[in-house]
């Protein structure tokens, strides 16, 4: 008989390095698809793992194979930890998307780290991992790879939109899914509060406190990438080599970039969003707690913002990845042509048996 219920570890550690976001969670396949969230925990880096980690983009090849080996023990036992510590049984598998480092779709490359079969042998369990790679070779974006859980999920929703290192955003479009990467969030963000000594900008109050640079705000809407059409994805490449540098000459007032750069954002995604009250957009990601972003954001358009639970803004991302592994072990598509580009719909990720 088919297999109707998958009992699955997601785990999501994304573009702002703040951790790894770990979820249990239960899928039921009838006729449509049910999720459960059952428990969820970030387990913050610590300063050795935040360094190398922001670094890795710079480094050579044979740097990289280090590091992809060590930090996949290093993920093993976390998750070996979290599984013992919650006492989990029966666990069908351990869905994982890893750490990006570089991202380059143009080039056919993106690299996870993270997802060598080591996690399997640590943990104990079956993994499904490397959800990305397989759809670069397919002339895919390789991301935002959340639009079919999006979809199958969350679908009474105009809009999902996720506010983490990057925006990305999903909907339907002519009876087809598609989703993209709007501009860059907390990468910006958390890199200029770095600068002041802080983790990031809490609520958004020193954004805030500061006041527009009109100059920059023209500068950054300006962008090439702005006035691409999807499918279009982005990576931190981008954002060391087009923004930094032109935010660079105005960093010595902080507060006022924060602000700035906080209005860009809103405004980007505004372009993106139909400008109707009776449009629903689903926000999570961390950007959501960013109250001065949601209030920016509110101003620019009419459509209805909608803040779920925390756990929800917390973990949405590490859930599909579960759901995506769920897929992936039913033999079904879990990433689509129409979202990413790819030559075709598909079934990616790498199954690795302990
Ligand atoms: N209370 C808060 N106020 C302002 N910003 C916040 C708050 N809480 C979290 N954030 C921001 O959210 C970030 C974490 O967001 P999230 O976990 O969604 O990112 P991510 O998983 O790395 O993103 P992605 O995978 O989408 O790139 C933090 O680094 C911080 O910038
Ligand atoms: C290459 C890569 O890791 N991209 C991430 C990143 O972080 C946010 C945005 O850029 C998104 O496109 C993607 O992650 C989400 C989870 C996705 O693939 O849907």
């Amino acid at each position: 008989m088919e297999k109707k219920q998958y009992q699955l570890l997601g785990v999501m550690s994304g573009t702002s390095l703040d951790g790894i976001d770990i979820i249990e969670a239960r899928f039921h396949f009838n006729s449509g698809t049910s999720y459960k969230i059952l428990h969820g925990t970030t387990i913050p880096y610590d300063e050795f793992w935040k360094k190398k980690l922001s670094s890795a983009v710079n480094m050579d090849e044979q740097e990289l194979q280090h590091l992809n080996f060590e930090y996949t023990r290093y993920l093993g036992n976390v998750l070996k930890q979290f599984i013992d510590e919650n006492g989990l049984h029966g666990l069908d598998a351990i869905c994982s998307h890893g750490h990006t480092v570089k991202h380059e779709p143009q080039n056919k490359y993106t690299l996870q780290i993270g997802n060598l079969k080591e996690l399997a042998k640590i943990t104990g369990q079956k993994v499904v991992c490397d959800f990305r790679v397989q759809d670069v070779q397919l002339g895919g974006q390789g991301a935002p790879l959340v639009a079919i859980g999006d979809k199958l999920l969350f679908s009474e929703y105009d809009y999902c939109l996720n506010l983490g290192g990057f925006a990305n955003i999903s909907t339907e479009e002519k009876n087809r899914r598609i989703a993209y990467d709007i501009c860059a969030v907390n990468t910006v963000l958390n890199y200029y509060a770095h600068k002041l000594g802080l983790e990031y900008d809490e609520g958004g109050k020193i954004a805030a406190s500061g006041k527009i640079i009109e100059e920059l705000y023209g500068k950054l809407n300006s962008m090439r990438f702005y006035i691409e059409k999807p499918p279009k994805s982005l990576g931190i490449e981008w954002v060391n080599r087009e923004i930094l540098p032109l935010i660079s000459q105005y960093e010595e007032n902080i507060p006022d970039v924060l602000h700035t750069y906080i209005k860009h954002i809103a405004f980007q995604i505004s372009e993106e969003v139909e400008n109707s009250s009776e449009v629903k957009v689903l926000v999570t990601g961390g950007g959501a707690f960013n109250d001065f972003l949601i209030t920016e954001l509110g101003k620019k358009s009419s459509a209805q913002f909608v803040l779920p639970s925390a756990e929800l803004i917390n973990f949405k991302e590490a859930l599909i990845f579960a759901f995506l592994g769920a897929l992936k072990l039913r033999g079904e598509n879990n990433i689509l042509k129409s979202v990413t580009g790819a030559e075709k719909d598909h079934s990616s990720g790498v199954i690795f048996n302990p």
